[in-house]
């Protein structure tokens, strides 16, 4: 997955997790020292901000601007496309949000369906991320799926439809779901200038034969190295290598779903691989407990060293 030149958004995008200081703060000054470690040691060419992993949901506004700011200053230059995700439960606050991302130089933003007030329907979904896009007339527009977290399940299929007619700025979805009968039908309906990227790193290669233009997640953080190797392999027909660095991905996600795999964990695990000092996750999620955290990076280097 060569940088497309149109800047289409290929190849991998670590979902970055949100640095706090000791007490809990945004820690900024981690960031431009994270965004080099993602470049020189996993080979990570894209970054996706303030999602899932960052905790965004448990960010106020004001601490989402900061932080998309000190993300775009430091990855200018460095990554390929920084990606800002802006949804929020208010239409207000994403609308904010989407416009301080224009004013800051991000490349694209990308919106998860409120989760409270769930949209009853394809349309009124599309409507909101239709409202989300207006707020930012130039940006690419990215839809983010994540049912296991919204409870939302409307088919991406069905909120695709036509959309560049509701958004002009439409250039794809982040998936994070393992429905693949829908996942298909997004890549095989997905026009020349959109990225489709698949968003659970223990099956993508499932989703790069069906068709994946690229791929954002957690795990790049700390195994983007690897997972390059396996988007290689399997641009080279080479399975069998492709296989065997998807089932270690699997061994180690495996094994921390068995623990207890929340945020606090997985961040850990990066602090501990990356020696970056991320600080703990922010309430309700709870750090790791150190017994556990002491498991999964002994597993993570039985798998990979
Ligand atoms: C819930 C969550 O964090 N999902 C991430 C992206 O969407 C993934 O990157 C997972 O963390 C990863 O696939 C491990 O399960
Ligand atoms: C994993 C992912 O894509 C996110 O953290 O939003």
């Amino acid at each position: 997955m060569a940088p497309a030149a149109d800047g289409k958004v290929t190849g991998l995008l670590a979902a970055t997790f949100t640095p706090f200081t000791a007490q809990g703060e945004v820690n900024l000054s981690v960031i431009g020292p994270y965004v080099d470690y993602l470049k020189e040691k996993q080979g990570v060419k894209g970054i996706f901000v303030n999602g899932t992993t960052g905790e965004s949901m448990s960010l106020s506004v004001a601490e989402r601007k900061v932080l998309a700011e000190e993300w775009c200053l430091k990855a200018k230059g460095k990554m390929d496309s920084t990606i800002v995700h802006v949804g929020c439960m208010s239409l207000k606050d994403s609308q904010d949000l989407a416009r301080h991302a224009a004013e800051i130089g991000a490349d694209g933003i990308a919106v998860i369906s409120p989760s409270f007030f769930k949209p009853k329907s394809a349309h009124a979904l599309r409507r909101f991320l239709q409202e989300v896009a207006l707020a930012a007339p130039n940006l690419p527009f990215y839809y983010y799926t994540i049912p296991a977290f919204t409870g939302v399940n409307v088919p991406v299929r069905d909120v695709i439809e036509d959309i560049e007619k509701l958004i002009p700025t439409f250039r794809g979805v982040k998936f994070s779901g393992s429905d693949l009968l829908d996942f298909g039908q997004c890549v095989s309906y997905s026009q020349p200038h959109w990225s489709v990227l698949y968003g659970v790193d223990e099956q993508l290669l499932a989703a790069l034969a069906m068709g994946a233009n690229g791929a954002v997640g957690s795990t790049y953080n700390y195994m983007g190295c690897y997972v390059n190797q396996l988007i290689s392999a399997f641009e080279t027909g080479d399975l069998v290598t492709a296989r065997t660095i998807q089932f270690k991905i699997q061994e180690l996600v495996g094994y921390a779903i068995k623990l207890g795999f929340d945020i606090g964990v997985n961040k850990q695990l990066m602090m501990e691989v990356s020696g970056l000092p991320l600080g703990p996750p922010r309430l309700p999620v709870m750090p790791c407990p150190p017994n556990h955290s002491k498991l999964i990076i002994q597993k993570y280097h039985s798998i990979f060293d």
